[in-house]
């Protein structure tokens, strides 16, 4: 039987949930808003007392036309007709249910994993919950905690297969959209989202699945429009940076910067210095305000503290909800285990729309094992160049995102088109700052020019890396102390320049090359 999957109602009858109010008037209500399958889930109450409720739920599922399943128990889903039944690793087994349940019943497995996932489509599954998504108050027996990352490994692996699915855990309306977009693989994408809390305990269950059956049907303010590489791509893209780096100037854009410490002052100095306007807050709760700049927010953890994340987490939630650029700048990722911690937190808590660092937190933020960074630096590379393209490509691919992993050569992907950039001068590495400013100077590129994330990004880098090679070849210019104002004021002069539109800062400069990979 065809289900539509895409507002899954799992149930919940504890008191933590129901508040005092009654089953069935949540879910008539949320049958009401939308939800277009309701799964019946009852740890606790005896046989009798669960063939009773889902005989009431089945009744209000029928007025609206949305199939009623039952969690576990296949001899409740016969005792009532229901029209399927939910199975999970420790259940009853398919092929045994499958026996039992009338010919058309909809029978929906739990996949945690790969070999879940292949078993139950072999077994002929009608569709998979995938889960858990992310960790979540309202099951804690869980095995895996997925990420979007993980479900979309699954999908990608399973995608010859027709089976429906959705995901599962932690899934409410500030998520959903993300869940939905960053989850999908190039060959399959989810079916739905299957929802507990954000249904049963809102105040206003109609209104609440009303909420997420708009943001389901609509893809994410931040989704990227598709940039396919062109014949000479890197010729391309340079031939608009001149133009770019104007609109940031005109724009004036506001980033906001929750950075660290050490680099603050240098960092709000480059900011004024292109002509864009920095604010530096470390305080979440402001960002529900400052969000409505409709700038850009940079999250540096190079100074992390016990609070910071929470911090952090509060200032993504605001920016995405305004579909505003967020930046992660993951310092230190691999340093110690607080911080392994920290990146995996903010890797489930938002979409960023730029992941900017150096080779070992970019492979941090990958997830490969036995990165051990010293400090903020990257390490000893392993990788070469093709290898590095790749991982970027990959990352990028991955989280539906933008990616900088920075180095001698900047390597600079939207999971499509991957460009080297080459420009620079060592001096950069001799001054504590200079890679953090390059997270909130992309903010200011991608606020202003929204439509080639990947575009805003390289004309940042290269206003960037262009005034460090102006001021390094002053002959007052003897170290990095020199360097410094230097530096200041050859990012002004561009940005001068730019304002009165002369491009002659830019001409034959830029050493960028598309890589194939
Ligand atoms: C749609 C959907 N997906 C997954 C689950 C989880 O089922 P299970 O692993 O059996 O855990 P319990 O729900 O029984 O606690 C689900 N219920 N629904
Ligand atoms: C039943 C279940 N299986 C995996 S997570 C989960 C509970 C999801 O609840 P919520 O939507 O409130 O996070």
């Amino acid at each position: 039987m065809a289900v539509d999957l895409s507002l899954y109602l799992v149930t919940d009858s504890t008191p933590a949930i129901l508040k005092g109010r009654d089953l069935c008037t949540i879910v008539e209500e949320a049958c009401k808003g939308g939800v277009t399958v309701v799964q019946y889930r009852d740890k606790k109450s005896d046989t009798g007392v669960q063939i009773a409720t889902a005989r009431k739920l089945h009744q209000i599922c029928q007025k609206y036309s949305v199939p009623l399943l039952i969690n576990d128990r296949v001899d409740v889903a016969l005792a009532v007709g229901a029209e399927g039944v939910h199975l999970g690793q420790d259940d009853m087994l398919f092929t045994e249910a499958k026996k039992m349940l009338p010919k058309d019943s909809i029978i929906g497995i739990s996949a945690s994993t790969l070999e879940e996932a292949q078993k139950a489509i072999a077994d002929g599954a009608d569709y998979l919950g995938i889960g858990t998504m992310f960790s979540t108050p309202t099951k804690t027996n869980t095995r895996y905690t997925l990420g979007t990352a993980g479900t979309q490994a699954i999908l990608d692996a399973i995608s010859a297969s027709p089976v429906s699915t959705v995901a599962i855990g932690g899934i409410n309306h500030s998520n959903v959209q993300r869940v939905i977009y960053q989850s999908e693989s190039p060959k399959k994408a989810l079916d739905g989202v299957a929802i507990v809390s954000a249904i049963m305990a809102a105040d206003d269950p109609k209104a609440a699945s009303e909420d997420l059956v708009n943001l389901i049907k609509n893809p994410p303010r931040f989704a990227l429009t598709a940039h396919p590489s062109r014949a000479n791509e890197a010729e391309a893209l340079l031939q608009e940076v001149p133009a770019i780096v104007r609109k940031m100037v005109e724009v004036h854009p506001l980033v906001h910067n929750m950075i660290n410490f050490v680099v603050a002052n240098f960092v709000a100095n480059v900011i004024l210095s292109i002509g864009a306007s920095p604010i530096m807050s470390p305080y979440g709760d402001e960002a529900t305000d400052l969000c409505k700049f409709d700038g850009a927010l940079l999250i540096n953890m190079g100074t992390l503290t016990s609070e910071s994340v929470s911090n952090y987490m509060k200032a993504v939630k605001a920016y995405n909800g305004r579909g505003n650029p967020v930046i992660y700048d993951p310092v230190g990722a691999g340093a110690t285990g607080i911080r392994r911690n920290a990146v995996s937190d903010l890797m489930a808590c938002g979409y960023f729309d730029l992941i900017k660092g150096n080779e070992g937190e970019i492979r941090q933020v990958w997830g490969s094992s036995g990165v051990q960074q010293r400090g903020v630096d990257s390490g000893p590379s392993t990788l070469d160049g093709q290898q590095k393209a790749r991982l970027a490509r990959d990352l990028a691919r991955r989280e539906r995102n933008v990616v900088l992993m920075t180095g001698a050569i900047d390597y600079l992907s939207d999971g499509e088109r991957v460009i080297a950039v080459e420009n620079g001068h060592p001096f950069l590495g001799q001054v504590t700052g200079t890679g953090c400013a390059v997270g909130s100077i992309s903010g200011c590129f991608l606020t202003a020019h929204r439509s080639d994330r990947l575009l805003a990004v390289l004309s940042g880098i290269l206003m960037y890396e262009i005034a460090a090679e102006n001021a390094a070849s002053k002959e007052y210019v003897r170290g990095p102390g020199s360097f410094v104002p230097a530096f200041l004021d050859e990012l002004y002069a561009i940005r001068t320049a730019a304002s009165n539109g002369d491009d002659s800062w830019f001409a034959g400069r830029a050493k960028v090359q598309e890589i194939k990979l």
